[in-house]
């Protein structure tokens, strides 16, 4: 049985359709990335997932939990590091991350021995007892990525995992993200960030206008017998470009269409105008 299960998830807001049919399954051992551009609907998934939003139609399970049916028990079994999401303000890191230790009903003894843990890996025990409102936002990140993990979840679901952090923690957090997905975890990672996706996911999705439009394995482009990604593979960059600007495309009306074709035939262009959907 797949960790996490997303089949035909439709959501709307109003008239503006979010999600459109999105089918995907992370095993575990995956680290998997989710990539696509603004606006195609990755944070509505993530809520759908978490139980913070009921999908109009469609079936979501994680570890076998029906996140809409059970949000308090998929809460207490999965890893959950929301988009931009901080800790309270009016607690130390120690306090919250006991009393998320208490809401998980872990043990006291546990609990102090991985807040311990954690403090070690993201270097913030000189900030254990000092009030969140007192903490940098990168500070603030690592505190929500430890109490992501303190009860070390069979499957996380992660928003842009390396918000805020400094160019040696991003390095420690992907490192230990794909060890953790390696010891048969299930790691879900939105992001925005092609290159962080390409140097530590499995495996990623891209999508675009609410569904999933292509999935794409990297753990077998570095299966050479030295290692080097496969000289075949198109980079991640050129697929998430080609699929996002077909699924623009289909929205354009007609004209402007024939427009952007005609500019791609007469070559008068020195830019690859899809780089203009990236941002680079
Ligand atoms: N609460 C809401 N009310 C109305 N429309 C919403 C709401 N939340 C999201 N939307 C719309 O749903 C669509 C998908 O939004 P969503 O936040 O899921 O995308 P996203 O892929 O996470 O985008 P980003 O990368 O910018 O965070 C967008 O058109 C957005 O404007």
């Amino acid at each position: 049985m797949a960790a996490i299960r997303v089949d035909g998830l439709c959501k709307s807001y109003g008239s503006v359709r979010a999600v459109d049919g999105m089918d995907f399954r992370v095993e575990r051992g995956e680290l998997f990335g989710f990539l696509g551009p603004n606006g195609a609907g990755k944070t509505t998934t993530i809520r759908a997932l978490t139980g913070q939003i009921a999908p109009d139609s469609g079936d979501v399970r994680v570890l076998g939990c029906d996140p809409t049916a059970e949000p308090i028990e998929t809460r207490r079994r999965v890893g959950i590091l929301p988009e931009q999401g901080s800790p309270p303000s009016f607690l130390t890191p120690r306090e919250y991350l006991e009393f998320v230790g208490s809401v998980r009903d872990l043990e006291p003894e546990y609990v102090a021995e991985r807040i311990d843990r954690w403090t070690d890996r993201l270097g913030f025990g000189g900030k254990l007892d000092t009030l969140h409102t007192d903490l940098s936002r990168g500070q603030q990140q690592k505190v929500m990525i430890a109490q992501a993990f303190l009860h070390e979840p069979e499957a996380v679901l992660i928003d842009e995992p390396l918000a805020n952090l400094d160019p040696l923690v991003q390095e420690q957090v992907k490192r230990f993200l794909v060890a953790y997905a390696a010891d048969d975890n299930a790691v879900f990672v939105s992001t925005h960030n092609i290159d962080v996706a390409e140097s530590i996911c499995t495996r990623v999705g891209i999508v675009a206008d609410g569904r999933m439009v292509t999935e794409r394995s990297l753990a077998a482009e570095t299966d050479g017998a030295n290692g080097d990604a496969d000289a075949d593979a198109d980079p991640l960059l050129d697929v998430f470009l080609e699929e996002v600007t077909d699924a623009a495309a289909r929205d354009l009306p007609s004209s402007a269409r024939e427009r952007i074709e005609g500019e791609g035939e007469a070559g008068d262009s020195e830019r690859d105008p899809r780089l203009e959907a990236t941002g680079r």
